[in-house]
């Protein structure tokens, strides 16, 4: 098996005293697809803040291409590669799409900025079609279209796609699919989480399981 590039070892959460994930170990080789597959309230959210570094945690260890995360601030995500699309897009209304797209290099500053949101238009030609356009004039599944596209300015190692089809038109889900599908040809690694497995079953490598914070293999 490929090296591993997110690998976690008995991650703990709790909030307010209430255990939220349990004893979670999980291992995401380099450019694999993991899917996350949980019911609502299960965890996935809260897996996926915890890597963020955006919950206090307990683990034995939680690295990404080896470096212990335990000590990174939450951002120095982003200038390791490390990306997270919300379940709710977070776009800043009154933006055009692209100074939303360009919102991280704002904020951590990225080298090949240019060639990164061509490579990103080039991907999803429909982005740069209303790259113009205020994010409030967008329907909500073009809004996640355009938060992928957020997400992959700095998401060049580890990307996190917190239930992207959710509440996503069926043409536009089919697209998104398409375009997650793209990712993997990238080499990116990818856990994508999802209430059950409708859009993620032709997608992923390698499926975990959540249930009531506890997380299983397959
Ligand atoms: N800030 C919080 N305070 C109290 N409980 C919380 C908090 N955040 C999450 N929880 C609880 O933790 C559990 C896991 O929530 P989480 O959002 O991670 O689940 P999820 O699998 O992502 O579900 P959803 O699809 O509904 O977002 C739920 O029972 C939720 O009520």
């Amino acid at each position: 098996m490929s090296a591993s590039l997110l690998s976690i070892k008995n991650l703990n959460v709790a909030i307010d005293r209430i255990p939220i994930l349990r004893d979670v170990s999980l291992d995401v080789p380099k450019g694999c697809m993991a899917g996350l597959i949980g019911r609502n309230g299960a965890g996935k959210t809260t897996l996926m803040r915890s890597i963020m570094g955006l919950m206090p945690m307990d683990a034995k260890s939680m690295t990404v291409n080896g470096e212990d995360l335990a000590s990174v601030a939450p951002h120095g995500r982003a200038p390791r590669g490390i990306s997270y699309l919300p379940e709710d897009r977070r776009l800043i209304p009154s933006l055009t799409v692209e100074e939303n797209i360009l919102l991280p290099v704002w904020s951590i500053g990225i080298k090949d900025a240019e060639k990164r949101l061509q490579w990103i238009y080039s991907l999803m030609p429909e982005v740069a079609g209303f790259r113009d356009r205020r994010a409030l004039q967008l329907s909500g599944g073009q809004q996640k279209l355009v938060a992928l596209a957020r997400a992959l300015m700095p998401g060049r190692t580890l990307l996190l796609l917190d239930e992207p089809f959710e509440g996503v038109a069926p043409v536009l889900s089919r697209r998104l699919t398409e375009v997650i599908g793209s990712l993997r040809n990238e080499g990116m690694s990818i856990i994508l989480s999802e209430s059950d497995d409708s859009h993620s079953a032709d997608l992923v490598d390698r499926v975990y399981r959540i249930e009531r914070g506890v997380v299983t293999a397959g």
